[in-house]
């Protein structure tokens, strides 16, 4: 006799935040929510716990413009041009002019397909790059997201020009967390760092790290498995990489965040971000049809 396997219940919505057009998707168990624009998740929760994505208060929704919180996308470049290795560079026309984190985030993508099955639903999104500004590469983006009782994100890049193709990449996931000054990242402990806010000076981390003041890290040779200890809320958030051996973690504590744009001057203490990325040594050279693929497993484990 055959058993049952229970099917999810997708309802599926269309709605728009702001002048943003989104996609939001809800079963008993979650609710994910994702904007058109930089095919960009914005918020992520499972039903009885504090959602899993932060998405900052102050967000605004406007074209043209990355939304403050979720997972926005870096790329073709990760952070400021200029700190990126030199065949990245190479490849933006406009280097004086470069925006942060690349031109992905604040540009429409295109819903390809949308797949619901028993107990997944998966939304699968592509960038048109045949006109980006000053970033003549004929290099294909695809984001896949899929939904079951963990979120999976997935960018791919497909080298469709007769040429090597060099770019940085991250997914800038914002965390929730109950209170920043009681939480611990598991899995860092031996990795190389740069420590940006000290002249990029290279450090070694020594057993978990905990978050006392602004942070902002470059990781390198990560392992694939990294945890946040959060035992206010009794819960572990894990992320597993594929594809990806260096991360961002990032807070910007009490001084930057009176800086920052759609953010709440006292948001740094509900928030972490930890960005599975490609960058420096870990960035992405792709050969004329090469391929690459990095994928982020998002879920939740109680504290003992
Ligand atoms: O304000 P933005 O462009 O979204 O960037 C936010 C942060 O993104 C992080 O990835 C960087 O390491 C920080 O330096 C930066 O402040």
């Amino acid at each position: 006799m055959s058993e049952s396997v229970p099917q999810t219940a997708w309802h599926l919505e269309r709605c728009h935040l702001g002048a943003l057009a989104c996609w939001r998707i809800r079963s008993a168990d979650a609710e994910l929510l994702v904007a058109e624009q930089g095919a960009q998740i914005l918020s992520y929760q499972r039903t009885d716990e504090p959602p899993i994505i932060w998405l900052s208060e102050q967000a605004s929704f406007q074209i043209g413009q990355s939304v403050r919180g979720g997972i926005p996308l870096c790329w073709p470049w990760f952070g400021d041009l200029a700190r990126n290795p030199t065949p990245i560079q190479a490849m933006y026309l406009q280097p004086t002019q470069a925006p942060a984190h690349g031109l992905a985030r604040s540009l429409p993508w295109q819903l390809d397909d949308l797949i619901s099955e028993a107990n997944q639903i998966c939304l699968n999104f592509s960038l048109s790059t045949k006109e980006l500004p000053h970033w003549p590469h004929a290099v294909q983006p695809k984001l896949s997201i899929s939904l079951s009782d963990r979120l999976s994100i997935t960018l791919e890049n497909h080298n469709l020009s007769d040429r090597p193709a060099c770019l940085s990449q991250a997914l800038h996931t914002y965390l929730a967390v109950s209170d920043i000054r009681q939480i611990s990242i598991q899995g860092l402990s031996g990795c190389r760092y740069l420590e940006t806010l000290e002249g990029w000076e290279e450090r070694q981390q020594q057993g978990d790290l905990s978050i006392q003041g602004e942070t902002d890290r470059i990781y390198l040779h990560t392992p694939p498995l990294l945890r946040i200890q959060d035992p206010l809320w009794g819960r572990q958030i894990c992320l597993k990489a594929e594809g990806s051996e260096s991360a961002i973690v990032w807070n910007p504590w009490v001084d930057k965040a009176k800086r920052l744009s759609q953010f709440a001057d006292d948001a740094w203490q509900r928030m972490l971000c930890i960005e599975t990325a490609n960058v420096l040594e870990d960035s992405l050279k792709l050969a004329p049809d090469g391929r690459s693929r990095l994928t982020l497993q998002l879920w939740t484990e109680p504290l003992d």
